[in-house]
């Protein structure tokens, strides 16, 4: 049985200017022990898609089960399997940390949950601050508190909305650290994020979303092998030519441009000097996941264009 099974899930929002489809017909599942990314820019309809597996948001068509529990049918079950880290600080101020720890296991039925409180603390650095008042916690802190909140009830599946936008390498390599460790003793974690990079580090198998629609579905590695081509990087201080611009990724002085061959990157090197841009620190290098990322996505843009023509 799947830990996550999306089947068909749609989500159509009526608005003063008419309806929306932030989901069309999503369908994966999400086998028991996996470290799952759901990726996808802006507006794809991430937060949707876990608003509707945490039981928050209504899905206008289609089925989510967690371990076989039914999220709308069945919502208390399906709800006592998952851990929900959510993209905004909420809290009582009046509770400190572990009276908020105690009330969220109360809040499950389970009384005596101090050992695992106390390991929660310890696991995400917040040992120290056991008696502080929510209200004296940094925004670092308070985040902290929100995942060991998450993970009172010892759910099996976690699920980690953009867990790490906006905070330190600290926390981000505290908190890496002991998700990993869930992980690596049977927890099922999906998680999303814009970093592209901790995707790639942390996840064996990759979803994209663009407008709604799974446009990727893959073991991370095998994203990374398929995708077409290397990359020339280099910098300068010039502004590119237009025919170069269209393929370039543009990062302040660091340019890079995908290329198939070596006859590509020669040809690539000579349109550069021919334009008179100088190029520096020029280098070759492997694709990582964000040059299969802006692949999938402008295929993807390309694909509904041509659908649209049709
Ligand atoms: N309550 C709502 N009413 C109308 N439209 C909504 C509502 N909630 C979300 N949307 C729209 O649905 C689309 C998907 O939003 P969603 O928040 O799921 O995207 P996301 O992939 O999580 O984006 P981000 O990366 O910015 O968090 C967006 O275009 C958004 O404007």
């Amino acid at each position: 049985m799947p830990a996550v099974s999306f089947q068909n899930v749609s989500k159509t929002y009526q608005s003063a200017r008419g309806t929306f489809k932030a989901l069309d017909g999503v369908s994966f599942d999400i086998e028991p022990g996996e470290f799952f990314g759901l990726l996808g820019p802006n507006g794809a309809g991430k937060t949707t898609l876990i608003s509707i597996l945490a039981g928050l948001t209504q899905p206008s068509g289609g089925k989510v089960t967690v371990n076989g529990h039914d999220v709308q049918a069945d919502y208390p079950s399906a709800r006592r399997q998952l851990g929900v880290v959510p993209q905004e600080l909420v809290f009582d101020p009046f509770f400190n940390v572990r009276e908020t720890l105690r009330l969220q296991s109360g809040y499950f039925g389970i009384r005596h949950n101090d050992a695992w409180i106390d390991e929660l603390l310890e696991g995400l650095g917040l040992a120290d601050k056991a008696q502080a008042n929510m209200r004296q916690l940094s925004g670092g802190m308070k985040r902290r508190v929100l995942v060991a909140q998450a993970l009172v009830h010892r759910p099996p599946v976690i699920v980690l909305d953009e867990p790490t936008a906006g905070v330190d390498v600290e926390l981000r390599q505290t908190l890496w650290q002991f998700v990993s460790r869930l992980n690596r003793e049977g927890s099922t974690v999906l998680l999303t994020t814009h970093y592209l990079e901790e995707a790639e580090a942390l996840c064996g198998r990759i979803a994209m979303l663009k407008q709604g629609r799974v446009v990727a579905l893959e073991k991370t590695s095998e994203l990374l092998r398929r995708a077409s081509s290397n990359v020339l990087r280099f910098k300068t201080d010039q502004s590119l030519p237009d025919d170069l611009l269209v393929h370039a990724r543009v990062t302040g002085r660091v340019v890079q441009l995908p290329a198939h061959s070596a006859l590509e990157v020669e040809q690539l090197l000579a349109r550069v000097r021919e334009s008179g841009v100088v190029a520096e620190d020029i280098e070759i290098r492997k694709p990582d996941l964000e040059d299969v990322f802006i692949d999938v996505m402008g295929g993807a843009a390309q694909a509904a264009q041509a659908e649209a023509r049709s």
